[in-house]
């Protein structure tokens, strides 16, 4: 047993911030018939806030499960901060810096919200933190915890609800919830699913300026969204996949203006019914408002 088991894992040394924070190459993921993921090359660079946008389907959920260690792909290798990540369990992929949000589940929301903080840092550390034979040192280090957890809350101003369970939260607490847990093992790289989906719009300015202070605080960012506006608002690059590849990158405004990005929200809806099909369009016609707000902004 090492001396500080709670320590996270060693950062990796290519930390050049001209370097990408993390390359993926020949990523596939199958499906029985179905190619969920089939990324040639992605980059994501460092210090950055990265969109990773698409239609319903295309493959970004997967992409992200694969990339934490929460899914296992068909071929394919990538690297954080230099080193090779495939096959490395997500608990030690969150141990090295790199973790992920998700949607609070079932037994979270039967915990408080305090407990789900604490719960974030055990996680992330693996069972060995809780098999140390030392009561003194676990004290110390749940002291730690207890008052690195209660730093967070204030942060994300969810201290006053510390004791509650965190299923009473509305829904966008529950997603600042979901970051300040992230935030528990001092990542490098923090990866958002959805963090506006179920947002008030009152809440939704205040998840802005959270995201946005991680990257101040020196951290990447790469975040799954729908929500054009959030995309357009926050990201310094955005990715864009559909049916498992990625078709196109760049700035927000060269993608939502790149004609392969608004045939690829419409493509995939010619076989469907006229609501989705609707919502497609609707969704497109989105991207191009976006794209001729900004230039309009800029001009
Ligand atoms: N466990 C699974 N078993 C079978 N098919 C799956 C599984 N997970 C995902 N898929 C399929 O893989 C494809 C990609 O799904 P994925 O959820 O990654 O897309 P997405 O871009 O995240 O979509 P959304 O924006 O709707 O969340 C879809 O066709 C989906 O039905």
């Amino acid at each position: 047993m090492p001396a500080d088991a709670t320590a996270p894992e060693p950062t990796q040394n290519a930390t050049d911030p001209n370097e990408p924070i993390l390359v993926a190459d020949n990523v596939v993921r199958r499906f029985g018939g179905l190619t969920a993921v089939d990324v040639d090359h992605v980059e994501v660079p460092r210090g950055k806030i990265t969109a990773l946008i698409g239609p319903n389907g295309a493959g970004k959920t997967t992409f992200f499960n694969l990339l934490t260690g929460f899914d296992q792909p068909d071929t394919g290798s990538w690297t954080y901060n230099g080193h090779d990540l495939a096959g490395v369990p997500a608990y030690k992929v969150a141990r090295r810096g790199m973790v992920r949000t998700f949607q609070l589940t079932k037994v979270l929301a039967k915990l408080s919200v305090i407990e789900n903080m604490r719960l974030a840092a055990t996680d992330q550390r693996g069972e060995r933190f809780w098999s140390a034979p030392w009561a003194a040192l676990w004290r110390s280090q749940e002291r730690e915890v207890t008052e690195r957890a209660y730093a967070l809350l204030e942060r994300f101003k969810l201290k006053e609800k510390a004791d509650d369970f965190a299923g009473s939260l509305s829904g966008g607490q529950r997603k600042l919830l979901e970051v300040a847990r992230a935030l528990m093992v001092d990542p490098e790289l923090v990866m958002l699913d959805e963090p506006m989906a179920g947002v008030n719009p009152a809440l939704k300015q205040s998840l802005l300026g959270h995201v946005k202070s991680l990257r101040e605080d020196g951290m990447t960012v790469l975040f799954v969204e729908h929500d054009m506006d959030m995309v357009r608002d926050i990201s310094d690059h955005v990715i864009v996949m559909a049916q498992g590849r990625i078709v196109s990158e760049g700035t927000p405004d060269d993608v939502m203006s790149d004609p392969k990005v608004i045939d690829a929200y419409l493509g995939e809806h010619h076989d469907t019914d006229i609501t989705e099909e609707r919502e497609a369009a609707e969704l497109a016609e989105k991207i191009a408002e976006a794209g001729g707000k900004s230039e309009h902004l800029e001009g």
